[in-house]
């Protein structure tokens, strides 16, 4: 499938009309409606079956508790992937968008409100965007122990742009209320 960029944003790659350098991207996947694992699983299947992404590495599930959410929130299944990627930053925004909606994903306009799935771009390579399209790297990553946490498993020594060594930022989150779901692992094709 051919994916033309959001037509709002002019990624610079895209200006140069050159070939597209490989990238190495983190993404992080978070289900607390529906069938949880199943959204999970679905995320990772497309992204593995979109052109010009190759998954390379899926952590383990966590179950979380929700953050900064509703009360009545229920628990978050939590997952970090890692791609490699020709694809401008803004498609793989595109597509991560494509890929909540096949999931049913509604949005009402309100931010942190439960979602089947939620696919969130954490660092895409040293691409920096603050456009309310784009924001990378992802603003709230750093305290997030739900993106923290399974990140530093598949990648130890990873940086976080501007924030830190993920090592670190981990150290100071808050790690309570997460516990790694031994019994349920992703598969990548
Ligand atoms: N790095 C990013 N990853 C995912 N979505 C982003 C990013 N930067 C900007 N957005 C935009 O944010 C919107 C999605 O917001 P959403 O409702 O999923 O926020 P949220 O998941 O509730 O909160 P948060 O952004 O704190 O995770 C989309 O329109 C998307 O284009
Ligand atoms: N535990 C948990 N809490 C959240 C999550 C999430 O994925 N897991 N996502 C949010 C908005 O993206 C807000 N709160």
């Amino acid at each position: 499938m051919t994916e033309t960029p959001n037509p709002h944003i002019i990624d610079a790659d895209t200006l140069t009309g050159e070939m597209h350098p490989i990238r190495r991207a983190v993404l992080a996947l978070g289900s607390n409606l529906g069938e949880r694992m199943a959204s999970l699983q679905g995320a990772v299947d497309a992204l593995a079956d979109t052109p010009d992404v190759w998954v390379t590495a899926v952590s383990s599930v966590y179950e979380t508790d929700p953050v900064d959410m509703p009360e009545d929130a229920k628990q978050f299944l939590n997952a970090v992937v890692l791609i490699d990627t020709t694809l401008p930053a803004a498609t793989l925004m595109d597509r991560a968008l494509a890929i909540e909606d096949a999931f049913h994903r509604e949005r009402n306009g309100e931010r942190n409100a439960p979602r089947t799935l939620d696919v969130d771009l954490i660092v895409v390579g040293d691409r920096r965007s603050d456009e309310d399209f784009l924001r990378l790297p992802h603003p709230r990553a750093a305290e997030r122990a739900f993106v923290l946490k399974p990140w530093h498993d598949l990648e130890p020594d990873a940086v976080l742009p501007d924030a830190g060594p993920v090592a670190d930022l981990l150290e100071s989150a808050d790690q309570s209320g997460m516990k790694k779901r031994e019994d349920l692992s992703l598969d990548v094709q």
